[in-house]
């Protein structure tokens, strides 16, 4: 059984570390290994589409115009820019997949921790922390999808999501320095009745 709010209805999971952490890497594999019983919260954003992501999928690709409509109708739960992009979650989207009875992932940043915080969904809170910020650096490197400029704003960004970290804001720190010890750790906070 997932750890479940009064309502009986699961309690979120909220993913967040730097970019280039590795949540993408580790997400991937609980959904693989765990397919009925994670949702995503299909998060909107105005970046441009990554080779490979589908809109709607990886995220709803929308214009700076429709996102701050939503803003202005209170559709998001939490919503930040980073870089000259803005991300955001919809309240929808969230209940939708608690109402299928599975565990919402979010999948977002500091910023963004802080603005579920104030809500009443009742999260569990995990920090995905790169084992230091030079490791980070060549992960988002060899990943092959940033321009220049991105990557060095994700890293001064690590710093802060670093700093928030040691505030004891989450229920859980994993390092991911071996990939195999972040996936048991990261397990055992997803799906702990089977750890
Ligand atoms: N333990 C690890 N050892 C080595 N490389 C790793 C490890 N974990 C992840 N990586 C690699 O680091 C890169 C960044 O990982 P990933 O894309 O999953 O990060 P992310 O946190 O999802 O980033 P973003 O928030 O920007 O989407 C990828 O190329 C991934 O293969």
């Amino acid at each position: 059984m997932a750890p479940t709010n009064v309502d009986g209805k699961p309690r979120p999971i909220v993913v967040s570390g730097p970019s280039g952490a590795g949540k993408s890497t580790l997400l991937k594999r609980l959904f693989a290994d765990y397919p009925d019983r994670f949702g995503f919260s299909v998060s909107h954003t105005t970046r441009a589409p990554r080779a490979g992501e589908e809109d709607g999928i990886a995220y709803n690709f929308v214009t700076r115009e429709v996102f701050q409509k939503l803003v202005e109708d209170n559709g998001f739960i939490e919503h930040a820019q980073f870089g000259s992009n803005l991300y955001g979650t919809s309240v929808q989207a969230v209940k939708n997949v608690a109402e299928k009875g599975r565990t919402c992932i979010l999948d977002i940043e500091m910023e963004g921790v802080k603005q579920v915080k104030k809500t009443d969904l009742n999260a569990r809170y995990l920090f995905l922390q790169p084992p230091t910020v030079e490791i980070l650096e060549q992960r988002l490197r060899g990943r092959g999808t940033d321009k220049e400029e991105d990557i060095l704003a994700r890293l001064k960004q690590a710093d802060k999501e670093i700093e928030y970290a040691k505030t004891g804001a989450h229920d859980q720190i994993v390092v991911n320095d071996d990939l195999e010890k972040a996936w048991r750790e990261f397990k055992a906070f997803c799906v702990p009745d089977q750890a």
